[in-house]
């Protein structure tokens, strides 16, 4: 099986390959799920090797299965708001996420470094450029409550959240609403063409890889990404638990906005990266490895980004707006552009945070996880110590004057 490759350089996939709500496979062991949504056995271990035999469509239960009717509507049924999205399994990496993916769609999807890290991923997908634009924007008449449906689903969806409000809008434009009756095999494991991408809206579905289920889905959860960003064979078959209503996005919408989003995502992150004075000693890759484990993340004026006091377990740099810093609700420190915040507890060994973090006005951070914080940004600890034994000093002058 090949993965074509239309990237001309790897570009970032990891904010495409966690969906917005699931349940690991650590999960789904603990659980004690069985295959076929609902019945249960326990799950056997399935670690991919890389013999190439095994990158064949396997000869899974989920892959035999008929595909069931799939009723697409053109227009979204007035119902209820969808339930709250479950969110990922605490503690769940990549590495679960993937764990029984076949070996090829694996190699392609993550590193084969860090394997007990949750990682950034890069990989070469779908170059968004090399599709034909030419197709008119697909446009699927909807009532509003139709759209206002389609948009809750949009915000509960991780890979899709982030997007521009246009961006948001074509999505919305151009999903249509398609109906799956419990047991339906929405994707088949090995299915070549693929042709949708999928937000579950209502009802729950499986994943199963090589007969093994790998993850739940709940409402705000999406699935099918895969086999659209490699033209890649799908990758596990997925199947309604119960009676489900997904909004289907097409491949060309897919690769052009979601895609694309995500390559122009990286390439801002990396340029506003080189303006970081903390990271001038960085080389171009990297910065590009940092770029790829960066999540935006947006505040409004008065949230609060760090409480003094919690565990931290990320570490922020600014991209827009101030952030101020206070320690016993004594003002310290403004942050601005190309400042970092953060990292204290992340070097210390307690992990508890020294100061509070206020966003000033509308801000946007770059968050980096623990993980990926000591990956990529270890070789700096030695200057971020540094100016850390400033800031403790300062923290430890201001206690001093407030005993005083
Ligand atoms: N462990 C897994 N390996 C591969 N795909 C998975 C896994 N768990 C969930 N999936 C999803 O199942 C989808 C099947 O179609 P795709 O390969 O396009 O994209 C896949 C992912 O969205």
């Amino acid at each position: 099986m090949n993965f074509p490759a239309f990237g001309t350089r790897a570009s970032s996939i990891r904010g495409l390959l966690l969906p917005a709500c699931c349940t690991s496979q650590k999960q789904a062991n603990s659980h004690n799920h069985k295959m076929g949504c609902g019945s249960s056995t326990p799950e056997t271990s399935n670690s991919p090797s890389t013999n190439k035999e095994e990158l064949s469509p396997p000869d899974s239960e989920g892959a035999k299965a008929k595909p069931a009717t799939v009723t697409a509507q053109p227009t979204a049924q007035p119902t209820a708001q969808p339930p709250e999205a479950k969110t990922c399994v605490d503690g769940a990496s990549e590495d679960d996420f993937y764990k029984d993916t076949p070996p090829a769609a694996k190699a392609k999807a993550k590193p084969p470094r860090n394997r007990n890290k949750r990682s950034s991923v890069s990989a070469e997908c779908v170059d968004p450029v090399a599709i034909s634009r030419l197709a008119p924007p697909r446009v699927i008449p909807k009532t509003d409550e139709a759209k206002s449906q389609v948009e809750a689903v949009l915000e509960k969806a991780m890979l899709l959240k982030n997007l521009e409000p246009s961006q948001k809008k074509s999505i919305v434009d151009a999903v249509e609403e398609m109906t799956f009756q419990k047991d339906a095999v929405i994707i088949e494991q090995g299915e070549k063409d693929a042709q949708y991408f999928y937000m579950l809206s209502k009802g729950a579905c499986q994943a199963i890889v090589n007969g093994v289920q790998v993850v739940t889905y709940a409402p705000g959860g999406t699935f099918g990404e895969l086999a659209l960003m490699y033209n890649a064979p799908r990758a596990a078959t997925v199947k309604a638990c119960e009676d489900c209503v997904c909004f289907a996005l097409d491949r060309s919408t897919f690769q052009n906005i979601v895609i694309a989003s995500n390559k122009q995502r990286i390439q801002d992150t990396e340029k506003f990266l080189a303006e970081v004075p903390l990271l001038q000693s960085l080389t171009s890759g990297e910065r590009a490895q940092l770029a790829d484990a960066i999540q935006p993340s947006y505040f409004k004026p008065g949230d609060v980004i760090i409480k003094e006091g919690d565990v931290g377990n990320v570490f922020y740099l600014l991209e827009k707006g101030e952030v101020r810093a206070s320690h016993n609700d004594t003002s310290i420190k403004t942050y601005v552009h190309g400042d970092y915040f953060g990292e204290l507890a992340l070097l210390g060994d307690g992990g508890l945070r020294k100061a509070t973090c206020i966003a000033l006005g509308d801000v946007k951070v770059g968050a980096v996880e623990k993980d990926a914080f000591k990956r990529l940004l270890g070789p700096m600890e030695e200057i971020l110590l540094r100016n850390a034994e400033h800031y403790e000093a300062v923290v430890a002058q201001l206690d001093k004057s407030q005993k005083s």
